[in-house]
Order: C-alpha cells, then structure tokens, then sequence
C-alpha cells in the first residue's frame, strides 16, 4: 500500500477531510519561504484538529534552529520535513525525527544528495531545483528513483489525480507527497480533487 502525505494545509476543514478521505499524513507550510506559510497558532490548530493515527509533518526551508524548536515546543508534530539546504548534522540537533526533502531539478546529477542524510527517517524526492522551494507543481523523471536505499522514500512534486497511477507504477515509493495537484489555489484544498487523488492512490495500490 503506498502512504499519502496531503501537503500545504492552512485550514482546519481541509485537514479533517483529507484525513477522513483517508490521508495518512498531513503537513503544514512553517516557512516564510511559501505562499502557503501558517503561524504557529494556525499549524497546533491544525495538527490539534487530527484524528489518532494521522501523522502530522511541519515544513521548514532553511530556517533559523530556534525557530524549528519553536515549532516542535508549539505544534508538536509527528515529523519535521526540511526543504532546504540543512546538512543531515543540522537536522539531527534537535532529536525529533524528520524527512528530509532532495531537490531532483538537476535529473540524475542530483542523485549524490541521497547518501547524504543517514539520520532522516525518510527522504522526500521532490521535483524542484536546488535551493528553490517545493510546491511548484513541477515533477521530474519517475525511474530515476532510486531501489536500494534502506530509508522509505516518498515521492513529490506535481502529483495529480491523473498522474499519480502511473508515478507509483514507475517510482514504486513508499508514500507519495502532493500540495498543488489537490488544491483549487495555493494553500486551498479542493474537495473533488483531493477525493479523487486518494482514489487514484488507493486504486493503484
Ligand atoms: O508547499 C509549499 O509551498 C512548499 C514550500 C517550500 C518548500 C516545500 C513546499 N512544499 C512541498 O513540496 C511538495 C510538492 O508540492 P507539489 O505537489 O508539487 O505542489 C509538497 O507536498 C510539499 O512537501
């Protein structure tokens, strides 16, 4: 069975129907690096809001460390996900587990980035350059995923409802990561979209 991570959630009803949809994950956008950044209070709203079993993931992109223990002292979430350029030393600092987001913009030259991050509890592959931030919609080359690390990955980076099939067949993650292809504008889920993504994911499986 592949996971679902529904990203990007700035509101509470949307986080609630994703997880009664059936999502496994959600996350919420910490970083001022995004159009879909929430404040503290909106992310513990958010992540209060969930049902047991939902994992919750707080995004950050290169931010300073007293403001990522900020968020795990406020929004207590299941896992960190950092986007940007944090070193695998950096990320540990703060003894709570993460993924670890891999800009795979560059194709096959940015593969090196994985043996990088031993500690990460998983890597997230996602679609957009180097340095850039995540949400973009932008995918990259499916096969290029790699099969022989021991860390579950997941897959991002424009996922849609008519996409996702044929990413899992080719990619065969562990989860997969989507925020623009389930959204009606960016930080806004729409409904139909999100059903009919987690029916696409269920029925690849
Ligand atoms: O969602 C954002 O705004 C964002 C900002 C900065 C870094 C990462 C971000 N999002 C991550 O990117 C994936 C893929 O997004 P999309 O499906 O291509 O739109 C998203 O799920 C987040 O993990």
């Amino acid at each position: 069975m592949t996971r679902i991570k529904c990203c990007g959630m700035t509101r509470v009803e949307d986080a609630l129907l994703a997880a009664q949809l059936g999502a496994d994950a959600i996350g919420v956008v910490m970083t001022a690096h995004s159009k879909r950044q929430v404040s503290l209070a909106q992310a513990k709203a958010i992540v209060d809001a969930m049902p047991p079993f939902v994992t919750t993931v707080a995004l950050c992109m290169d931010d300073d460390a007293g403001f990522v223990q900020e968020v795990i002292d406020v929004v207590h979430p299941s896992l960190l996900q950092f986007h940007g350029t944090e070193s695998d030393e950096w990320c540990k600092q703060f003894g709570h587990p993460y993924l670890k987001a891999i800009a795979m913009g560059e194709g096959a030259a940015a593969l090196y980035q994985l043996r990088d991050h031993p500690h990460a509890a998983g890597l997230l592959l996602d679609g957009h350059g180097l340095g850039e931030p995540g949400g973009s919609g932008k995918s990259f080359d499916w096969s290029l995923m790699p099969r022989d690390l021991k860390q579950p990955l997941i897959l991002a980076g424009g996922l849609t409802a008519a996409n996702v099939a044929e990413a899992i067949r080719i990619a065969q993650p562990w989860a997969v990561d989507v925020s623009s292809g389930i959204e009606s504008a960016p930080g806004i889920k729409d409904p139909i979209k999100l059903r009919d993504f987690i029916a696409a994911v269920r029925a690849a499986a």
